[in-house]
């Protein structure tokens, strides 16, 4: 019989892929009664009375689950228990799960075989696929002692679904022990149903209570459709631990792909694509200008073509790749996939615990976002971007220097003229429209729309920067020519621009550059007010009269008296042409309206045209590494969102946090500061904190489609998350009104590895103090808007529950005491995010093998402070997790190799607890 590695396919899949697992056919098979969604079987391993093959050995039993489906002969490796050491009586912590769309059936045949581990360092868990014979040589560092089989349906419909199997040597004959195969149904036993085991753990008898309490809905199973439409490829593992009093809790981790590592990339670079291409239309729209300046946007004309074609081919590229929904470790460095986050996975630990609530912990784990294909021989963008900064506002090339916010401000107030320019164009029709209708309420409703607009727009352009743009502009046309209007009335009088000529004929006298009027910009955009100001007189002239001749009472003041100011209006007119009578308003408004967009656009496209003037193309390339960044960045935190927002649906609590304060976004990072990791750190640093600029809105769901549509430009994104109706309206009014949802990004990073003790030792730490300085302040800030926002009642209860100004302090101070290594301040910042109810991320350079140590370590944390896991099992629960847990098979689906990549010197450098068992880490190919 063949033998083959269960999950070591050519793309380090673990599971089949569901297509294929639905896709065999095999419907003559029995099918697994199960609840949808959850795993389709589970169940947990003990051994009594094992017999050593040489007397008085001490055993250190390892099981081997494999699995042999119906119709094929062959044998799957599945998983392992971890190694129990020194007892004939082994019980396992570590037990057996086979997730939703896993292809087993009553008929599948489940082999257990027992091992002996000699020597633990060279256990080494299976790195390859390797199909095995009959007569394959003996394991490394073990020695088979017994095997036995069942099939499924035995186990589910034995008693109590229990089954008690005999160990048999490989020929048959001998028995050398039993085993104990039970299945476990996390959260589905009753209150008060016991199960009592007495297990030897460790040497020393112990009575372990197997009691749950009844099940409480933590996965809100209703909304698992919308949620599995974004998580693919799920692993589970199960395990459980003893708690402080005896019982067991069981654990369950997940860990699992998410479709969005390339669907937001694709978003966001259509959305770049698309403002580029309007961009370079404005720059060649933006009229004369004198030789040096039209040359500087001829370059970036050029420039800005070459990164268009550049976004372009990466889209297409991406676009191949339908379906993709994981990017490994090794492929960091590919030039197609930059945008596309490093082995991102939701990473979620389900509690069900005597007494407690089931508890779910979820972690996203990522590469840290970075350029890796761009490099870091000149650091990353922390510094690039300061050091661009830095140079242009120091050169004398400008005539004026534009800041970042200026520049920024420039994008905002041209986006908003884009926007807004149509929709007042579209509520001046409908105006039109009612007018047409003569009807009194149409009219007024759609004057006030109209009116709401355009306030919008004439606010947008109150703002220095339009005007010393203007200036700019003016002095770089050819001659300082600038096309003149008209001068307009001035402001103090009343009438109407329909009386004035408007809108303005441009003149064609070239003025002298002294000639340049800055009280001009002023009047331009003051007519579009005044313009306004007609047409809504004009709309109470019309209704008023209206009145009168349907009443015929006149125009009356309140105490009666006639209006003199509408004198003519007191005799009944004929009904009127409405429409005619506003069309040449509108006209008017809409010619205003154009004059000042044109000015204004080309303006602020003149302040743009500088930025990217100087020092093309670093300005286009410092663009592209921040966007790919960025895209990392952003894929990692839409799909923490939705994670969040699923698990947290029926909180209400949490659905005010989200519209009142926004949620905090919490980024442990792991990186060093040393060599290529500093410039890691710098990108990392900047693409998290961008991250302040994206709003969520959450949409109902018109179709089937519910994958996550960004929207917006640079610097300020909305992403529409769509929800299918029924989730949609149990949501509060505020977020069903399309508010705009919040997030605040901290990060917070210490370097652990033997890289971090050079740059402590030789280096400098700087950078990672001043990011956690700077991050702490801004939690602190989250924190003050958090304790004023959420309304007294909630609060009380919250400050009750928990001491977050004291763990705020304790942060703090361990952020002040510059110690080195100091993994408690990641300790305490999670702690702090889960308290607050926020999203958690863990990252390092390849969220591989650091980020394993870290999760698991914080899983067990959990289960030690949050669910009294029995003190001595720390240790055991940290190894059974990292051996055979979900991270191991996160590094074989990243290098194929199920090592974590560490040698013993990088070890010795770790924090203790962030070592892994021996036998699971060494030399690996990354
Ligand atoms: O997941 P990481 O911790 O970033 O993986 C590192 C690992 O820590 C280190 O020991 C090893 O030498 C490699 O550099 C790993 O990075 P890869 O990106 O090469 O997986």
């Amino acid at each position: 019989m063949e033998i083959k590695e269960e999950g070591a396919s050519e793309e380090g899949q673990h599971f089949l892929p569901t297509a294929q697992a639905n896709d065999t056919g095999d419907t003559q098979f029995t099918s697994i009664q199960k609840v949808s969604n959850e795993p389709q079987l589970e169940f947990i391993l003990a051994c009594k009375d094992l017999v050593a093959p040489v007397r008085d050995r001490k055993l250190n039993t390892v099981v081997q689950i494999s699995v042999i489906h119906p119709e094929e002969q062959s044998l799957i490796r599945y998983s392992s228990t971890e190694i129990v050491e020194g007892t004939r009586d082994p019980l396992f912590l570590t037990g057996v799960t086979f997730p939703p769309e896993y292809p087993i059936y009553e008929e599948t045949k489940i082999k257990l075989t027992v091992y002996d581990v000699k020597d633990k360092s060279h256990d080494t868990v299976r790195t390859s696929v390797r199909p095995e014979h009959k007569d394959s040589p003996p394991e490394v560092g073990r020695s088979f002692l017994g095997h036995a089989s069942f099939k499924v349906g035995e186990l589910l419909k034995s008693k109590e679904q229990l089954l008690s199997l005999s160990l048999r040597t490989s020929d048959g004959g001998k028995v050398v022990g039993t085993i104990e195969v039970s299945v476990v149904k996390m959260g589905e036993i009753e209150d008060g149903e016991a199960d009592h085991i007495t297990a030897d753990v460790q040497g020393q008898k112990c009575a372990l209570v197997y009691e749950c309490t009844a099940p409480e809905s933590v996965n809100g199973k209703d909304n698992l459709p919308f949620l599995n439409s974004v998580l693919k490829n799920p692993v589970y593992k199960l395990y459980r631990f003893p708690t402080a009093d005896n019982k067991w809790m069981q654990v369950r981790e997940q860990m699992s792909e998410s479709i969005l590592s390339f669907h937001i990339p694709k978003e966001l670079i259509s959305l770049h694509i698309k403002e580029d291409l309007c961009r370079t239309q404005e720059l060649k729209e933006l009229g004369e200008l004198s030789p040096h300046w039209d040359n500087l946007r001829k370059n970036v004309l050029t420039h800005c073509d070459q990164m268009l074609n550049l976004y372009q081919d990466i889209l297409a590229e991406l676009s191949k790749e339908t379906g993709s929904s994981f990017k490994s470790s090794s492929s960091k460095g590919e030039r197609t996939l930059e945008f596309v986050p490093v082995n991102l996975h939701l990473q979620r630990m389900h509690v069900h615990s005597p007494h407690l609530k089931d508890a779910l912990y979820d972690v996203i784990t990522v590469g840290a976002p970075a350029a890796h294909f761009q490099g870091f021989k000149n650091g990353g963008l922390r510094k690039l971007l300061n050091k661009f900064e830095t140079e242009r506002r120091n050169t004398g090339y400008q005539f004026i220097y534009y800041s970042p916010e200026n520049t920024a401000k420039a994008k905002e107030v041209l986006s908003n003229i884009n926007q807004l320019q149509p929709l007042i164009a579209t509520h001046a029709d409908l105006l039109l429209n009612s007018a047409s209708q003569h009807s009194p309420d149409s009219l007024k409703n759609s004057l006030k729309m109209l009116s709401e607009k355009t306030e919008l727009f004439v606010h947008a352009f109150k703002d220095q920067l339009v005007r010393s743009a203007l200036l700019a502009l003016y002095t770089a046309r050819p001659g300082g020519i600038f096309q003149k209007p008209p001068s307009p009335k001035s402001s103090t009088e009343e009438s109407c621009p329909q009386d004035q000529t408007l809108p303005m004929r441009r003149q064609d006298s070239i003025p002298h550059h002294s000639d340049y009027d800055e009280e001009e910009w002023d009047r331009v955009w003051a007519n579009v007010g005044k313009s306004l100001n007609c047409v809504i007189a004009m709309v109470d002239k019309l209704i008023e009269r209206d009145g009168d001749s349907k009443g015929g009472n006149g125009s009356r003041s309140n105490d009666g008296e006639k209006d003199p100011s509408l004198a003519d209006s007191s005799t009944p007119h004929p009904r009127e042409d409405w429409y005619a009578e506003l069309h040449p308003l509108i006209l008017t408004l809409k010619e205003c309206m154009g004059e000042v967009v044109s000015r204004a656009k080309q303006s602020l496209t003149f302040v743009l045209l500088q930025e990217l003037a100087y020092s093309l193309p670093q300005c286009l390339m410092l663009t592209l590494r921040r966007d790919i960044v960025f895209s990392q960045a952003l894929a990692g935190l839409v799909c923490g969102f939705i994670i969040k927002l699923h698990s947290s649906l029926h909180d209400p609590d949490f659905l005010r946090q989200l519209y009142t304060v926004g949620l905090i976004v919490q980024y442990e990072g792991l990186l060093s500061t040393y060599s290529d990791e500093v410039g890691m750190l710098e990108d990392m640093a900047v693409g998290i904190s961008d991250l302040k600029n994206v709003a969520f809105k959450i949409i109902e769901a018109q179709s089937n489609e519910v994958l996550p549509v960004v929207t917006g430009r640079r610097e300020h994104y909305v992403v529409e998350v769509k929800l299918p109706a029924t989730m949609f309206e149990s949501l509060p009014l505020q977020i069903k009104g399309g508010q705009l949802l919040h997030v605040h990004p901290v990060l917070f990073n210490v370097g652990i590895n033997e890289q971090q003790t050079l740059a402590e030792r030789f280096g400098d730490v700087s950078l990672q103090e001043s990011i956690n300085q700077e991050n702490f302040e801004l939690l602190k800030e989250y924190y003050t808007i958090f304790m004023e926002k959420m309304p007294p009642d909630y609060m009380s209860h919250f400050q009750e529950q928990n001491d977050l100004k004291g763990l705020l302090e304790n942060l703090h101070q361990n952020i002040q005491a510059k110690k080195r290594k100091n993994v408690e301040i990641m300790w305490l910042a999670a702690t702090i995010c889960r308290k607050l109810n926020g999203i958690r991320f863990t990252c390092c350079k390849s969220a591989k093998d650091r980020t394993s140590m870290s999760v698991t370590l914080e899983q067990c944390s959990i289960l030690r402070d949050e669910h009294q896991l029995q003190k001595d099992f720390f240790i055991r629960a940290l190894d059974c997790m990292r051996r055979e847990g979900c991270r191991i098979e996160n590094v074989l689906k990243n290098i194929k190799c199920r090592k974590y990549a560490f040698n013993m010197l990088q070890l010795m450098a770790f924090p203790k607890f962030y070592r892994p068992p021996e036998g699971t880490y060494g030399k690996a190919d990354t």
